[in-house]
């Protein structure tokens, strides 16, 4: 035990925002090369995308400056995103933050921050 500290969120726990940028990188290569999800981020502005999605996860985490993007609903209106979709984006999500050494408990937070979206992005 050092003198810093306890970390008191998840957030600071997987090492702050350097930490979700990694797992933000790791998530996106892994969606992008899942054939069920590749077609829905075709013609997509992919540094915008991981900007708004590092926020994002830092919010699922417990931590970082709230999110100010468009709400979920709006931004994705008309995307056509599927429940089973949905899922393996959360798959990828739960596998990246494996890789970048969140434990179980972490894990399960995330998912439980992110699950009660899926009526404001499921549209098909
Ligand atoms: C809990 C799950 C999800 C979260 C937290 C999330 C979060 C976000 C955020 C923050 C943005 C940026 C919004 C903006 O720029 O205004 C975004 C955009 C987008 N999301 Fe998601 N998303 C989720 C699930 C999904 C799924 C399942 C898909 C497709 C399979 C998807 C596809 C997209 C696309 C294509 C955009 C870009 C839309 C555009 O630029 O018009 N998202 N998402």
């Amino acid at each position: 035990m050092g003198t810093e500290a306890a970390p008191d969120t998840n957030f600071d726990r997987i090492g702050g925002a350097p930490a979700v940028a990694a797992v933000v990188d790791v998530f996106y290569e892994e969606v992008l090369a899942d054939p069920l999800l590749a077609p829905y981020f075709e013609g997509v502005d992919l540094e915008r995308l991981k900007e708004h999605q590092r926020l994002f996860v830092g919010q699922a985490l417990g931590a970082g400056p709230p999110y100010t993007g468009r709400a979920m609903n709006v931004a994705h209106a008309g995307l056509g995103i599927t429940p089973a979709a949905f899922a393996a984006v959360i798959g990828h999500l739960g596998a990246a933050l494996a890789d970048a050494g969140a434990d179980d408990e972490m894990i399960y937070q995330a998912v439980d921050a992110l699950a009660p979206l899926a009526p404001e992005i499921i549209t098909a």
